[in-house]
């Protein structure tokens, strides 16, 4: 390897050749198996990883999937899921990542969009493909990975290993893609949680600029151990010279996850680097409360995905030595991360958020340019025609750097509406709302597509924004979370709060309570005009987060109940 390969190729898998030729013996990847509390690992170094992915990478072009093609990876995190993944990325092969958690419906949607050639998944996946019809009509190619005779049998496929057996055949020094920055390294789809599942396009120049993210930002080093919760952020670990220790869990229903073998897998490899998301943060902080458990190795814990509730912060905190933080930081699919603040200083921020001011989601990594322009649902197609909005004012968040999206896959309409062109380079609005502060911190207010417009009729009256709201009626002791929705009355729109309520506090007179809270709404000039409410027993959340409430659906319920 010469450094000008590295330094001319986009390709990720730089790293990893780099990071077999400086710590080939380094442990790559550990991955756990969790057996009535008995724990095996699967281990491969970095030299064998890089071995192996170049081994599949020859098999899959020999086997007839050329570069450009697209792959959905149907595969849950196994020593496979890395040296396929790598071997995909290395042969110029696209994968298409889908979160099977985003459910039957949206996954079909997905794979009808994205058009896959080839489909690999394990046997579960293949089953449901062969029942389901995913992808039927352009996938050419199918591969298994693992499961039993009866079961490999069952997916009528070519097995992973054939494809090895093909690569190995081959005795050449194989020479991976040599992608530009810009061409598509990889499809991802969001998780859903305001319509439909949209496929981002990612480049390669956005994976290395995640990778130098993690490295400048976030301090990540070679020869760090991370307990790796979360598949494409695991991938990452390898790529930065970092080993990923996955441990037995369902990675997209993290919320199931057996905190125990959390717990034995950080043991073991002395992880010091975590990364959860906050529904992980919260399963994962109840249960050190009750075991008294420390996490003594950990150095720094990065939570991402949605918002992390103060509480659950401090409650996780308590297991972690003085001075180790979490790292709250905010970004989505199509442009991760965006921004970061430690757990010390969001405390700091707790009261402002109380009093509906937003939650503070810390300052732009580097590299990364946030604007807040005027909130509106028309396409903007010049930046050059646009006036960002002053400090401390609420508008849309626009993001701008080399780790965002530039397009949606085959959606036109929904990358008009999310991207601005900058001189060639398209800045990317987030859907979300929210400010700037004096000190250039980022608060964010919610998601754009649920602001709620009180209306008399036609004539707007008042704008409430989600966040701002619910957290001042969130302080109340008995109130668990709530969400607000605009509901029809007589031809007028009124914001009503759904509340769920905090378990652990009765409530016995739910009148007594709507009226504290109306009380509470009084208090804030942006809260009041908020005088209906409405309980309901368990809000409907994504699986994946647990956190990101369907406002649209529990409108649909608020309107219904309003009518009862
Ligand atoms: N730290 C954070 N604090 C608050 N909200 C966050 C944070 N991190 C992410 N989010 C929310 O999550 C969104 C990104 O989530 P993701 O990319 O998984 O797709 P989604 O928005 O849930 O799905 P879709 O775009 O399909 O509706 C952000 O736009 C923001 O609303």
């Amino acid at each position: 390897m010469t450094q000008t390969t590295v330094d001319t190729n986009a390709n990720i898998c730089v790293h990893l050749q780099r990071a077999a030729h400086t710590m080939p013996t380094e442990l790559a990847v550990a991955v756990q198996q969790a057996k009535n509390g008995t724990f095996a690992y699967q281990e491969i170094d970095f030299n064998r990883l890089h071995q192996q992915s170049d081994t599949i990478a020859k098999g899959l072009l020999q086997y007839g999937i050329s570069r450009g093609k697209k792959a959905v990876l149907m595969v849950t995190p196994s020593i496979e899921f890395f040296s396929l993944t790598f071997g995909l990325f290395k042969a110029g092969i696209i994968p298409i990542l889908v979160d099977p958690g985003m459910g039957i419906k949206n996954l079909k949607q997905c794979f009808a969009e994205s058009q896959p050639d080839v489909f690999i998944g394990i046997p579960k996946a293949h089953v449901a493909r062969r029942i389901l019809g995913w992808g039927k009509g352009s996938v050419e190619q199918v591969i298994n990975v693992g499961g039993t005779r009866l079961q490999r049998w069952l997916t009528n496929a070519t097995q992973l290993e054939t494809i090895i057996q093909i690569g190995s055949r081959n005795t050449q020094i194989f020479d991976m893609a040599t992608p530009d920055k810009d061409d598509m390294a990889a499809i991802l789809f969001t998780s859903g949680s305001t319509g439909t599942p949209k496929g981002v396009v990612y480049s390669h120049g956005m994976f290395q600029a995640q990778i130098n993210a993690l490295k400048h930002d976030y301090g990540i080093t070679p020869g760090e151990r991370d307990l790796a919760t979360f598949p494409l952020f695991s991938l990452f670990g390898p790529a930065l010279g970092m080993a990923s220790i996955v441990p037995d869990m369902d990675a997209s229903k993290p919320i199931t996850a057996n905190p125990a073998n959390l717990f034995a897998a950080i043991e073991q490899y002395q992880c010091s680097n975590m990364f959860v998301n906050p529904a992980l943060l919260e399963r994962l902080g109840q249960a050190g409360e009750q075991t008294q458990h420390k996490l003594n190795s950990v150095q720094r814990v990065i939570s991402a995905g949605a918002p992390a509730t103060i509480s659950a912060i401090k409650r996780f905190s308590q297991m972690l030595n003085p001075n180790v933080q979490v790292l709250n930081s905010y970004g989505a699919t199509e442009s991760l991360p965006i921004s970061m603040i430690g757990s010390q200083a969001l405390f700091n921020t707790s009261d402002l958020t109380d009093q509906g001011k937003g939650i503070c989601v810390g300052k732009p990594i580097s590299s990364v340019d946030i604007s807040i322009i005027a909130i509106t649902d028309n396409p903007i197609e010049d930046w050059d025609n646009v006036t960002p909005l002053p400090a401390n004012q609420i508008g849309e968040i626009v993001v701008k750097g080399p780790m965002v999206s530039q397009a949606y896959y085959r959606r036109l309409k929904a990358t008009e509406h999310a991207k601005i062109n900058d001189n060639y380079v398209y800045r990317h609005r987030m859907g979300d709302v929210g400010y700037l502060d004096d000190d250039g911190q980022l608060w964010m207010c919610g998601r754009k597509g649920h602001i709620v417009d009180a209306k008399r009729g036609k004539q707007k009256l008042k704008r409430y924004f989600t966040i701002p709201c619910e957290r001042v009626f969130n302080t109340h002791p008995q109130v668990k979370r709530s969400a607000i929705v605009g509901v029809e009355v007589a031809g007028d729109t009124v914001p009503v709060v759904c509340i769920e309520l905090n378990k652990e506090v009765v409530c016995s007179n739910s009148k007594a309570l709507y009226q504290a809270l109306t009380a509470l709404a009084e208090q804030y000039p942006h809260t009041q005009g908020i005088n209906r409410f409405l309980i309901h027993p368990d809000f409907p959340v994504d699986v994946r987060h647990n956190a990101k409430i369907f406002r649209e659906k529990l409108a649909v319920w608020a309107q219904r109940k309003w009518r009862e």
